[in-house]
């Protein structure tokens, strides 16, 4: 009954919450000038000016409309830096050159004059404080770049994108930024295997995906390798033309964008794949793939002057010829069934949906100290070893009509190309895929447009499986005599690592989990939509499912 005793659950009887309400909101507030205030709102900074409301007084003889909004948010994502310099408060932020999802973003700022009283002074120096907490949160301020850059990476604009679109970026964000032009391939696996890792936080390429492949190869030499990929993170500026790591942890193609991506990224453990052929062991950090995507991408580089069409064209033609690559592939599997898939996926996304529950332990996982904090030994030895038997290895089996082969550790392989839908930056685990390449010309164009449509997963002719590990024997390329008239296959074929050519003989992978360390935009997980119905999969109690550590 209405005025009968306190009622505690009526917020208004609260006079200490409300007290402590108000003064919330006085100290977000700070007035600067007469008629303008800057608010710290839930998730943006209010821009509160009369001066806004006047508009660029041009308004092409009343045919334009004046702006009428005297009210302007930056969200704190995009907030910059902030500072106070004698009586000036300026604000730099990133403000979006469009509406469109994946506009490019360019470097503004507001500015204001405070009153020069102690009192304003020191209320302002706090508000900014406060302001720069929440623009940055979970995320390193001033970070250490070591910055290369391809110059002849993509169409061989890396140079001119770097100066007009991330420089400015980085110079508002008060990042400190060390650039290097490659002058060779294999400059970048030079630079990072003598860098020095203190020096640093991340490394960042102004290119396509090979020279992040470089990157990690280059800290992989080094004696401290784990602690090398662990302490320092490895990013992508997208000047290529797949330019995949930045579609995957930033969601975006455009170098400004993925700038500020990086500015306000947060470490994020990631799987490396140990790939060993003869006596060579490489990092692979994308993807793996043999037949008609290595083709496509590998086999058209005569074709660089149509640009991404290249990829498309030699797909398409070697669909429409049905060509085959029979292999033999024997794996480790740990998840071969599409549900099972997918509620894998729903448990993961489960544990990540609440960051603030994980631990920095926990998000980059114990970092081995047995092993001199030097690459992780090989749990499954190297291609030279006899094929591993124990528990979970299929046998070596022939795949005699087999058209790709493709095993991946990141979503999105291209922009629009969500080619591994369920993967996870830090499961432990690769999704393989194999299709058959024998099955219809009608049914692979539809595989094809199914991709960028994100029904590719569930096609019954994808089979697709999570592995720790596989070892691959290729049976193709053309038959021919050798010296002392035996016939032997030719080693003509392709084997792309990130896109990167390797030679085409039986290799074994085998995944590190969490060995690597990346920047994304949330904490574990990709920019992407996940297999179809995810959301859907009813993850029951008491199922813990795989345990990959
Ligand atoms: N200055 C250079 N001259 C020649 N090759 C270089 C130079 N710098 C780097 N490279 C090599 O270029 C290769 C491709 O690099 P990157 O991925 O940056 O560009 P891209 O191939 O054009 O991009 P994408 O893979 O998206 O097409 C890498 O293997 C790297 O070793």
């Amino acid at each position: 009954m209405a005025g009968s005793g306190s009622n505690v659950s009526d917020p208004f009887s609260d006079h200490a919450a409300v007290q402590d309400e108000r003064e919330a909101i006085v100290d977000s507030t700070l007035a600067v000038g007469r008629n303008a205030t800057l608010t710290l709102g839930t998730d943006a900074v209010i821009v509160l000016d009369e001066g806004l409301r006047k508009g660029t007084g041009f308004n092409c003889f009343g045919l334009l409309p004046q702006r009428t909004t005297s009210t302007r948010s930056i969200p704190y994502f995009n907030v910059l830096w902030a500072e106070i310099v004698k009586d000036d408060l300026t604000i730099r932020y990133a403000k979006p050159d469009s509406r469109s999802a994946d506009s490019p973003v360019h470097v503004a700022y507001i500015n204001y004059t405070l009153d020069n009283s102690t009192y304003s002074q020191e209320r302002a120096s706090k508000w900014v404080a406060r302001l720069l907490d929440r623009a940055y949160a979970q995320s390193q301020r001033n970070k250490r770049i070591k910055l290369l850059i391809n110059p002849f990476g993509g169409a061989g604009k890396a140079v001119k994108l770097f100066t007009r679109e991330i420089e400015p970026v980085f110079a508002a964000a008060r990042c400190e930024v060390d650039v290097e032009r490659t002058t060779h391939a294999g400059h970048a696996v030079e630079i990072c295997e003598k860098l020095d890792i203190d020096a640093y936080d991340v490394i960042a390429s102004a290119s396509g995906d090979g020279l992040p492949h470089e990157c990690i190869n280059g800290l992989s030499r080094k004696p401290n390798a784990a602690e090398a990929l662990r302490k320092v993170a490895i990013v992508q500026l997208p000047c290529g033309s797949g330019n995949a790591m930045s579609w995957n942890l930033n969601g975006t193609g455009q170098c400004s964008t993925a700038a500020l991506c990086i500015v306000k990224g947060v470490r994020t453990p990631l799987d490396l794949v140990s790939i060993t052929q003869g006596n060579q062991r490489t990092l692979s950090f994308l993807s793996q793939a043999l037949g008609i995507v290595a083709e496509s991408d590998l086999g058209t580089e005569n074709l660089r002057w149509m640009g991404d069409t290249r990829f498309t064209f030699g797909f398409l033609v070697r669909l429409l010829g049905r060509t085959v690559y029979p292999c033999e592939i024997s794996m480790k599997i740990e998840i071969e069934d599409k549900q099972e898939i997918k509620r894998h996926y729903a448990r993961q996304m489960a544990r990540r949906g609440d960051q603030s529950m994980l631990s920095q332990n926990e998000l980059d996982g114990p970092l081995d100290t047995s092993t001199n904090l030097g690459l992780p030994p090989l749990q499954y030895g190297t291609i030279n070893d006899p094929l591993p038997t124990g528990a979970g290895w299929t046998p070596m089996t022939p795949f005699p009509k087999l058209g790709h082969f493709y095993s991946g550790n990141m979503t999105m392989m291209a922009a629009d190309m969500p080619f591994f839908p369920a993967s996870l930056p830090c499961d432990g685990l690769l999704d393989l895929v194999t299709i058959d390449g024998d099955i219809g010309r009608m049914k692979s164009l539809d595989l094809l447009f199914s991709i960028p449509k994100g029904t590719f997963f569930d096609k019954d002719c994808v089979h697709v499986r999570k592995v720790k590990a596989a070892r691959v024997i290729p049976h193709y390329g053309p038959l021919a005599q050798n010296a002392r008239g035996v016939s032997q296959r030719k080693k003509i074929g392709y084997f792309s690592v990130d896109g990167e050519k390797m030679p085409f003989e039986p290799f074994q992978l085998e995944v590190h989990k969490g060995l690597g360390t990346v920047l994304s935009r949330h904490v574990g997980m990709y920019e992407a939509i996940g297999p179809p119905g995810w959301q859907d999969v009813d993850l029951g109690r008491g199922n813990e499912g795989f345990n990959s550590t």
